[in-house]
């Protein structure tokens, strides 16, 4: 199906602000295909790829799990707290996300696609969407839910979230704000009338 006549819905927002429980919502709701970038990144880094060996020799055992793996806590603690790694490690998995996104959107036959990639914006992706939708929740609330879901010390929560473009900028590039810093059943709402307003303005 030829990408301008459909709709590439990019979901963002920043770290733990609710971007999952959107797409879940849509995908059981909507039955809207979801394509997370998250995933690919895992993707990226699994068993054996030559991207894992790549981290394993700047980084060493550090970040090697006994079993092979990679020891993902260990690289987030360097990479939250030092822009020169975060930069290299982004060179090396970035473009490999966005391979994955171009080949399933081709893939995907469907009229309308999530783009769940909480990087929209950093990593310079809007082009792969024909609209983005912000998660957006007070810091108070995100730094709570971080550290909640996480098991994060307030400072490691703080640096993730400072790692990212401030929420209050990105919320000018957005089509659609979703503001979940109260109730799923506000969040809900909000996404039925946008999903259902920019349908019927298509
Ligand atoms: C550093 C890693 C190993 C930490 O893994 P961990 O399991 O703790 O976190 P997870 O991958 O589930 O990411 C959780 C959230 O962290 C935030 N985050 C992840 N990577 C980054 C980054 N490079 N910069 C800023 N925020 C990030 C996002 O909001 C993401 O949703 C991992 O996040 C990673 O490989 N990051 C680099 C790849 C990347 O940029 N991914 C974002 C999608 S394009
Ligand atoms: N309205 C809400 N009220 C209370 N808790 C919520 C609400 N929305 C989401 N949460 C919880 O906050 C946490 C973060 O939500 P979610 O995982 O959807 O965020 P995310 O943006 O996808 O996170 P990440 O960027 O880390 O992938 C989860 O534990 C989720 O259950």
């Amino acid at each position: 199906m030829s990408n301008n006549l459909r709709r590439l819905i990019g979901l963002t927002g920043g770290i733990a602000t609710g971007k999952s429980t959107v797409s879940r919502y849509l995908a059981d709701t909507y039955q809207l295909p979801i394509l997370d970038a998250d995933l690919y990144a895992r993707e990226a880094v699994q068993a054996n790829s030559p991207i894992l060996l790549n981290i394993f020799k700047r980084y060493g055992d550090r970040v090697r799990l006994p079993d092979g793996n990679l020891n993902r806590q260990q690289l987030g603690e360097i990479i939250f707290n030092n822009l020169e790694e975060k930069n290299w490690l982004e060179s090396q998995i970035h473009p490999y996300v966005r391979n994955r996104f171009q080949s399933e959107i081709e893939r995907t036959d469907a009229q309308t696609i999530v783009l769940a990639i909480p990087l929209l914006f950093e990593a310079k992706m809007t082009d792969l969407t024909t609209e983005i939708w912000l998660v957006y929740c007070s810091s108070q609330e995100q730094i709570r839910r971080l550290i909640e879901r996480d098991k994060l010390s307030k400072e490691q929560a703080i640096a993730r979230i400072q790692s990212q473009i401030p929420i209050e900028e990105k919320v000018a590039w957005a089509d659609v704000i979703l503001d979940n810093s109260s109730t799923l059943e506000n969040l809900f709402r909000q996404i039925d009338d946008a999903f259902c307003q920019s349908t019927n303005l298509k």
